[in-house]
């Protein structure tokens, strides 16, 4: 069995680990870290995990958790991961961090977009960004993933088979996304607050959004060239999923079919990605509670365009789901283990 610990396994994206590993047959949880909720019961804080649950929650301690467990899931703000992780941790477990400081490669961007001071520069290099789909072989061999941001995951795999073809001006794209308030974390704060949200829809972070930068580089790495791209998320009122609409000027011609082909190449192989059929817009009621994307693509003839569409669970594959994805990768078991759970309707 592999010995799991998650801090920050009571929030909403440790929550979703929690009930993604219980039903994984390979892992059992030994720790249960918080904050805020130290030596309660962890079913207290979330009563779906009444009698299925026991164990009571524990602090961040990274260093004696590392001698109890053999991969550890931080789930937790900004910043924290990176404030705990050492070489001695890295020797002992793996660690697979949820959050966003091991993603961007260049630590003054990361800063300039965080806003706050990089704790563990030495160890962004060897981080692997946990995009299963495309860093598969290089995950395998990891110590410390930094896996993806829900945003960045649901629009690169939405854009990446044109990007990969070339076929895209990489300073063309714009990506219109749209999240559920889950993705804003269970912390109180006003802008969530039920009626803030409920019966309304916003743009937020507009040109200054975070995720700006972690989708750039991954669409860099993928095209060859620099992305360049207009990012605007929205808030909607809804639990959970993510929908992505991405637009981008082609730069040959090229036939619907054609694309189609190219999309149906890149994820044949994908057991996580489906490509709809044509004309089927991808919607996030099909892919909640699973830890499926579904991606579609049409081109616009009359303006050159193309729009990538993308539709997933932010708290599945857009977090905890991925995080699971990458674990079995990291201890040799099937890519899939534990996560084929179908999406949930209505
Ligand atoms: N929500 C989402 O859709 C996604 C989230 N993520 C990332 O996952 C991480 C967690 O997000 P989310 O679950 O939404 O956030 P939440 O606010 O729901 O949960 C945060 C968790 O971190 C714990 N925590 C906060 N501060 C500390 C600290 N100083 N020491 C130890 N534990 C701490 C909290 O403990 P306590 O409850 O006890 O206060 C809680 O368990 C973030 O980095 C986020 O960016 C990634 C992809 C998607
Ligand atoms: C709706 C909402 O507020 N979403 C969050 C993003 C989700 C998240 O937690 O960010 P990571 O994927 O980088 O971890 C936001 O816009 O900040």
């Amino acid at each position: 069995m592999i010995r799991a610990g998650i801090i920050g396994s009571t929030g909403y994206a440790g929550q979703e680990l929690v009930r993604i590993l219980l039903g994984h047959k390979d892992v059992e949880i030994k720790w249960y870290g918080s904050r805020s909720y130290i030596d309660q019961a962890y079913a207290s804080v979330f009563q779906n995990m009444f009698q299925l649950v026991p164990d009571i929650c524990k602090g961040e301690d990274l260093e004696q958790l590392c001698e109890e467990v053999d991969v550890v899931f931080t789930a937790t703000p900004q910043g924290l991961c990176s404030s705990l992780v050492s070489e001695n941790v890295l020797s002992k477990v793996k660690v697979i961090d949820l959050s966003a400081d091991f993603r961007i490669k260049d630590v003054d961007t990361y800063e300039k977009w965080y806003g706050i001071k990089h704790q563990s520069p030495q160890f962004i290099k060897e981080a692997v960004y946990g995009l299963c789909e495309v860093n598969r072989e290089k995950i395998k061999k990891a110590r410390l993933i930094a896996n993806p941001g829900c945003y960045p995951t649901c629009s690169f795999l939405s854009i990446y088979p044109l990007a990969k073809a070339g076929l895209i001006d990489m300073k063309s794209v714009i990506v219109d996304a749209k999240s559920g308030t889950s993705g804003a974390g269970r912390g109180a704060k006003v802008a969530n607050l039920y009626c803030e949200v409920n019966e309304s829809i916003k743009a937020y972070g507009v040109a200054t959004h975070r995720h700006t930068p972690e989708i750039e580089e991954q669409l860099s790495y993928a095209s060859g060239q620099e992305a360049v791209i207009n990012f605007t998320p929205h808030l909607v009122p809804m639990n959970r999923g993510i929908l992505v609409t991405a637009y981008a000027n082609l730069v040959k011609d090229v036939t619907e079919e054609e694309i189609r082909k190219i999309y149906e190449d890149a994820y044949k192989e994908e057991q996580f990605v489906r490509f709809l059929n044509a004309g089927v817009c991808p919607e996030t009621r099909w892919v909640e509670g699973s830890n499926y994307v579904d991606v579609n693509v049409k081109v616009d003839e009359r303006t050159h365009r193309v729009i990538m569409m993308g539709a997933m669970d932010n708290l599945v594959k857009g977090a905890a789901g991925q995080a699971v994805q990458n674990m079995n990768l990291l201890f040799g078991l099937p890519e899939t283990e534990g996560l084929l759970m179908p999406p949930v309707f209505p």
